[in-house]
This record gives C-alpha cells, structure tokens and sequence, in this order.
C-alpha cells in the first residue's frame, strides 16, 4: 500500500484504443466536475517524461496531440514494457503520486495490470470505463493502423477479458455524452457529498467489479 495523506472517493479507470476520444471524454468530466473536485491522470505522463529525459525529446510535443509523438510510439511502448516488466505499477505509482482531489480520472489505462494496480490499491473506489468508436470515425479523427502499435498489447491489452463498468460509445449517431455519462456524473456527484442524494457512498460501495 502506498503512503498517501488522503484517499480518492473514486478513481475512475478509462481505456479505448487510439482516437477513440479518451482524452476527449476525460475531459468533458473534469469540466463537468471541476478541477478542485475531479483530477485528470495520464499512466503516459511519467513514461513521456522519462523517455523524453533518456532521449533528449521534446516532452511537451510528446505530451501533445499532434504527430510528434507517433514517431517515437512503437520504441516508447517497447522501452515502457521493459520498466513494467520489472515492475507493473511503475506508472501507476507516479501518475497518482501527489493527486489530492476526491475524483480520479485516469485517462489511459492499456494493460491489465494496470487495472489491478488500481483493483488492489482502491478496491472500493475503482471503476472502469471503455470509451469505443468504430474505425472509419477514428480514421476521421486522424488514425491509421500502424503495425507493431494497433496490433500490440498497448493498443488490445484490454480488448477481452475486462467487465467495465461502462462502455461509451464515442459517435456521432450514437446516444449523447451527455446521456451516456450522466450515471458517472452522478455517482462522482454521489461520491464526493454522499449525505446530498439517498443513495451514500455504502451503496456505491456495493457495487462489484
Ligand atoms: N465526441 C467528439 N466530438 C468532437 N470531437 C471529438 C469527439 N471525440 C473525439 N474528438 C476529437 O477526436 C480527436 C481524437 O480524440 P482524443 O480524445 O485525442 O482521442 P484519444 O485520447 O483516445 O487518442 C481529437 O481531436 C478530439 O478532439
Ligand atoms: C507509450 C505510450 O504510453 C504512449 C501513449 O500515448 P498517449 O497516451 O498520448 O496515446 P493516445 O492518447 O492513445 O494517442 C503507450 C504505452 O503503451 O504505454
């Protein structure tokens, strides 16, 4: 267990392949919710700045939204699996460390283990939340398949195998977002003044994986 001066009330695991709109979606909540109440964590935010440092990089062009980073993608992966490989929370322990707000939002989970990272440190506040779209929209968003990152465990690593809590379809003719995410807002909203709705954080705390 780490060595925190406060837990979250609820940490809400994101995934979804490329241009799915993870960082589109996470957001949205963090407006919704505010920054004093909900905090956006990104697993790739210690990896860029570490790989950034080894390699002379750019960190703010790898920490952004454009093509820069995709050069560097496919060796990033490689060189993020050897730390993993020696030990699975690696990231996960930097991406939380210092997080004071009550509502995690991590923006990036890839691999089943780091679902079970959070799993086993926040048993009670944990939820997973797949973001999906179909590839001809994340083509319009920019996506192209690229071998050795579409096809490797970063990218599929959460395909099967995973109950999410919710999954978000991320389309133009699909629901809203605004409908599809009102039962996170909600439970969020819950989570952080239990004693304003009937439903305490005791309820949201039965609810399993
Ligand atoms: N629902 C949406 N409406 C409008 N633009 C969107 C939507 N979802 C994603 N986008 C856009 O698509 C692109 C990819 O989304 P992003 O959130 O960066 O994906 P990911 O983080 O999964 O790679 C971004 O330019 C983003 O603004
Ligand atoms: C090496 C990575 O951490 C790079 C992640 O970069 P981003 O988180 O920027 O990716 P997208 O938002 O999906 O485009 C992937 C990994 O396997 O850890």
């Amino acid at each position: 267990m780490e060595d925190r001066a406060s837990e979250p009330e609820l940490v809400l695991v994101f995934s979804g392949k490329r241009k799915s709109g993870k960082d589109y979606v996470t957001n949205l909540i963090r407006d919704r919710l505010g920054s004093e109440v909900c905090c956006i964590l990104r697993l790739s935010g210690p990896l860029k700045l570490q790989y950034a440092q080894e390699h002379g990089l750019d960190l703010d062009e790898l920490l952004g939204p454009g093509p820069y980073k995709e050069q560097y993608r496919a060796d990033m992966i490689q060189w993020g699996e050897t730390r993993r490989r020696q030990d699975p929370g690696f990231f996960c322990r930097l991406a939380t460390r210092g997080a004071r707000q009550p509502v995690w939002v991590v923006s990036d989970a890839r691999r089943l283990s780091d679902l079970q990272w959070f799993w086993s440190e926040f048993p009670r506040q944990t939820r997973c939340v797949r973001i999906q779209s179909s590839e001809k929209t994340r083509k319009q968003r920019g996506w192209s398949f690229t071998a050795g990152v579409d096809d490797a465990e970063s990218e599929c690593g959460l395909d099967s195998g995973v109950e999410f809590d919710w999954v978000i379809t991320n389309e133009a003719d699909a629901p809203s977002l605004e409908e599809q995410l009102e039962p996170i807002l909600k439970m969020a909203t819950e989570a952080v003044s239990p004693s304003s709705s009937s439903s305490s954080s005791s309820s949201i705390n039965a609810l399993n994986h």
